[in-house]
């Protein structure tokens, strides 16, 4: 079983992943993948450059993210831009790495969180989809405290992505992450044990 596991920037799917992975479950990341690809020598990150710059890296070949994020969070064609670069290696390397757990281990649980899988128009990859949710105005003082952003820079981040409402309404099963930790634990044990995993 291959579940696709996706929300809001800010929503609360890594901590959600987390406590399935603490139940047993394997778990591809689409964001470490993507910081993956914009390492130095890998040929996204040289494409990026050329696109972008030299401005977007450090003297040492490695990626600013703060200058490219601020590049691009504000304004569309520019993501646009870098989501062309980057889209087709991250998904290529995503099915690789599902498909492979699925070979070694075919009873296991795999996890895949994939903020932009509905952006992206994955649906079709999984069994089941998951919406980790929290109201927006949660997702903004969450995304402030976390990154250090400003309210505008956390609003032109929610802006690139689709609206968690939206998302909500896609899922195929919802955690709600606006309460505690406790909150969100008992409902990861409920969704655990009606896959009849327990
Ligand atoms: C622009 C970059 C350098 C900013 O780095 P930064 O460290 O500030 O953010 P980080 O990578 O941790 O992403 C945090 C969150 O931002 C959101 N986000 C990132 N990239 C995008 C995007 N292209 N479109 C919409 N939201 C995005 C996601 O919710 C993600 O979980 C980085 O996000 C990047 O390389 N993005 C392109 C690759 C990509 O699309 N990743 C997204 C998920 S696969
Ligand atoms: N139930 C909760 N109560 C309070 N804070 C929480 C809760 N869940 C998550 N957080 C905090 O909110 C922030 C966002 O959570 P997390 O990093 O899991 O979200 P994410 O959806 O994986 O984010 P991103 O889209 O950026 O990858 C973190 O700082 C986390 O510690």
């Amino acid at each position: 079983m291959i579940i696709g596991l996706t929300g809001g920037i800010a929503s609360g799917k890594s901590t959600v992943s987390a406590l399935l992975v603490n139940k047993g479950a394997r778990l591809v990341d689409a964001d470490v993948i993507a910081r993956e690809v914009m390492l130095p020598g890998h040929e996204v990150l040289a494409a990026a450059a050329k696109q972008f710059g030299k401005e977007i890296l450090f003297p040492d070949g490695t990626l600013n993210r703060a200058k490219l994020g601020e590049i691009v969070f504000q304004d569309p064609v520019a993501l646009q831009t870098l989501n062309n670069l980057t889209h087709p290696a991250i998904r290529q390397e995503i099915k690789d790495r599902m498909y492979s757990m699925e070979q070694e281990e075919p009873k296991r649980l795999i996890i895949v969180d994939i903020p932009l899988l509905f952006e992206s128009g994955l649906e079709t990859l999984f069994h089941e989809i998951v919406v980790v949710y929290v109201p927006r105005e949660m997702q903004i003082a969450r995304l402030m405290e976390r990154n250090r952003l400003s309210l505008e820079e956390a609003e032109a981040r929610l802006n690139a992505q689709m609206d968690i409402e939206q998302k909500r309404n896609k899922a195929d099963y919802i955690i709600d992450n606006s309460g505690d930790l406790a909150y969100t634990e008992q409902q990861v044990a409920v969704f655990w044990d009606r896959l009849g995993l327990s």
